[in-house]
This record gives structure tokens, C-alpha cells and sequence, in this order.
């Protein structure tokens, strides 16, 4: 196993309590803000100290608190990235590059610079200084820097979110083309979902230090098992629910009931559908579809976010049960057909979740 982590720590708001094996994957992350993703990283790359627990990297115990073994920072072999670049101001793209190779003899030190240059496409970058290249170069440095000491561990730090949404993508690109030819292990942590699906195949869930859930990523957004979760994960729609038989619920706060395909489980207290998922249905007897007026809407470039009230005209702002997400061309060709329109809840995009921990994230 690669990478071993058993770890407990004390916060000043919480204790922070994390455990997982990760295979040679990239494990994303996610966590609202202060919710110990960082202090997560800290511990694993050493600069903090955990109070108890192990830390076992490609066989190599990085700490083990009943041993009294703690590995220092520069023996770790971790490579870093984080949101504010942090390089070295007064040294040029190819000193920053080659910081961490002093060890090494003047020959490997250029054929690492030059097998990093040309994977981070920073040709003609080398005798620059940091504050006259780009942010988005800047960062790509950062990651060249990185990899340039072959760390066991790659570590990124929300590396993307000083960066516009063109400059994130194009760096996301040349992040997946970098991490394929890296044979360490990855974490990433960002607040983006997009991101943590593109980029890596298992997700940890971090919530006030507790860890929520970890698994691969098609699990966690496929079928969040709790509230915190989904909602991490961008579910926006939630009602609290009660078995009302093997394939059947009821979701109160939605004011119906629904069929579903997926078992129940024991101590079920939530429905939630994803707002992507809904959709609008000409057949008004199809399962799981109910009359819908819209409340009110929300643009963004590319979708509309529709409010839905389910079974009765809205009577202020505020009264709507689902959000509908759909693209502006569908948006289009919904909007001007008579009320009310018929929404579906897809049986097989509903999930059910254990605990309505409202609040717990
Ligand atoms: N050295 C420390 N000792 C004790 N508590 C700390 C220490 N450093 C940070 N904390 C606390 O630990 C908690 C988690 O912080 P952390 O930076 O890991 O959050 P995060 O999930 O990365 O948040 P964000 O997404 O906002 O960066 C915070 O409540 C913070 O105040």
C-alpha cells in the first residue's frame, strides 16, 4: 500500500481524526473551508505534527507516535504546490526548478530541468524571474519544481484557485498530462468538483475534522451516503424521508412520495436528488412525476437554475421544493410552455441517505 495514513490531532475548534489506505491513486480531497483538509496535508508532509497515530509511505514509516518516530520534511521526498506559488522570488524559472536537486551532479541536475521543462511546455521561460512570467506560468513552474525532486508524494494545495477559469482549465489539462507520467502518489485538494472528477479516482470527505467518507469518486457522487456528503459533493436537493415500503417513500418536505430501485437503508432519513438530474416529462402518468410551477430562475452562462414548487402553485419567492438545472438550449425550449409542467425524479438518480445531519457539515 502506498500510502498508510492513522492520524489524530487536536484543532483549536476540533479534533482532527483521519484514516485511510490509498492505493498508487490520485485522492482528491473535499471539505468546507476550515474543515482540516490542510492540516491533513501538514501532518502527512510533516511540517505539522500529529499528536498520535502512523504514517506509512511506500513501506517507509514517516511517523509512528508509540515508536517515536518522526520523519523530518526534507528525508519525506514530498513535493508541494500550493494556491500562492511561493517561489523564490530572487531565483530564476530554472534555479526554482532545480532548487531541491542540489544533491545531485551538474549533468542530472540539467536533464531533470530539461525533462521538466519540456513536460510543463515552459520553453524559453528558463532565465526568467518569477514576477516576469504569468500566473498560470508561475504555477506550472511551482509544478515543475515539484516533480523536478521525483517526490514518492505529490501534494497540491488548492494549486489552481488564483487562477481564471480559462487559465484553470488549459493548467487542469497539463495537470492530468503531468500525473501520467508520475508513477508517486497525488493529493489534491480543491473546492472544485469538476476538478477533483477530472483529475483523481478516489475522494476523501473532511467535514469539522471527521472524516465522511472515502471511496472512488463515482461512488461518492453516484451515492452519497450522508447528507454532508451530497452536499459536499453539490447536491442541492434534500428532503427528509421515511420508508413507507420495500420500494417506496415518503419525502416530506417535498410533500410526495416516490418510488425507488435502490435498497433502503436501516436508518434511512433522506432523499436527495442531484438538480442536473431532474427532468421535465410529457407524460404526466410516468413514475415519480408530479405537476411543478416554476418560482423563480437563476442564469448563469451556459444553464438555468429553475425553482420548483411540486404540486401547487409557489406563494412568495422563498416557497419552491427542487432546483432543476438544465442547459440554456433546453431552457429555451421549455420556458414559454404553459403551467404546470411535469417533473421527473429519476428512481435511479434518487439516493438515500442515513442521517439528516443538518448542521454536522
Ligand atoms: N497549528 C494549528 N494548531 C491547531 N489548530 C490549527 C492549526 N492550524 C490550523 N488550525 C485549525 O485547524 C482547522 C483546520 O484548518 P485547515 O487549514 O486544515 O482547513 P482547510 O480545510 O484546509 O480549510 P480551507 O479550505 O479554508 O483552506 C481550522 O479550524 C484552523 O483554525
Amino acid at each position: 500500500m502506498p500510502l498508510f495514513v492513522n492520524i489524530q490531532k487536536q484543532l483549536t475548534s476540533y479534533p482532527l481524526k483521519i484514516a485511510f489506505d490509498l492505493d498508487q491513486n490520485t485522492l482528491g480531497i473535499l471539505g468546507g473551508s476550515g474543515s482540516g483538509k490542510s492540516m491533513t496535508l501538514r501532518c502527512i508532509a510533516g511540517i505539522e505534527t500529529p499528536d498520535q497515530g502512523r504514517i506509512v509511505l511506500n513501506d517507509r514509516v514517516l511517523f509512528d507516535s508509540k515508536r517515536g518516530i518522526n520523519v523530518p520534511i526534507r528525508d519525506r521526498r514530498v513535493g508541494f504546490v500550493f494556491q500562492n506559488y511561493a517561489l523564490f522570488p530572487h531565483l530564476t524559472v530554472a534555479q526554482n526548478i532545480v532548487y531541491g536537486l542540489q544533491h545531485l551532479k551538474r549533468t542530472d541536475q540539467r536533464s531533470r530541468l530539461a525533462e521538466q521543462i519540456e513536460k510543463l511546455h515552459l520553453q524559453g521561460l528558463e532565465d526568467r524571474y518569477p514576477q516576469q512570467i504569468s500566473g498560470g506560468q508561475q504555477q506550472r513552474v511551482a509544478l515543475a519544481r515539484a516533480l523536478a525532486i521525483e517526490p514518492e508524494i505529490l501534494i497540491l494545495d488548492e494549486p489552481f484557485s488564483a487562477l481564471d477559469t480559462y487559465l484553470r482549465s488549459h493548467l487542469q489539462e497539463q495537470l492530468a498530462e503531468a500525473l501520467a507520467t508520475y508513477s508517486g502518489t497525488t493529493l489534491f485538494v480543491t473546492h472544485n468538483l469538476e476538478e477533483v472528477y477530472g483529475i483523481c479516482q478516489k475522494i476523501l470527505v473532511i467535514s469539522d475534522g471527521k472524516q465522511m467518507a472515502y471511496d472512488r469518486k463515482e461512488a461518492i457522487f453516484d451515492r452519497p451516503e450522508t447528507y454532508t456528503v451530497a452536499q459536499i459533493t453539490g447536491c442541492k436537493n434534500f428532503s427528509q424521508a421515511h420508508q413507507i415500503s420495500a420500494t417506496r417513500i415518503e419525502a416530506r418536505e417535498w410533500g410526495c412520495q416516490l418510488d425507488v430501485v435502490e435498497p433502503i437503508p436501516d436508518d434511512f432519513a433522506c432523499v436527495g436528488i442531484r438538480a442536473h438530474h431532474l427532468t421535465f416529462s410529457d407524460d404526466a402518468n410516468q413514475m415519480n412525476t408530479f405537476p411543478c410551477w416554476v418560482t423563480k430562475t437563476r442564469e448563469t452562462p451556459h444553464r438555468t437554475t429553475i425553482y420548483l414548487k411540486l404540486n401547487s402553485p409557489p406563494l412568495h419567492p422563498m416557497d419552491y421544493h427542487v432546483q432543476a438545472e438544465v442547459f440554456k438550449e433546453r431552457w429555451a425550449m421549455v420556458k414559454d410552455q404553459p403551467l404546470p409542467w411535469f417533473v421527473h425524479l429519476d428512481p435511479l438518480r434518487l439516493f438515500m441517505m442515513r442521517s439528516h445531519d443538518v448542521g454536522g457539515g
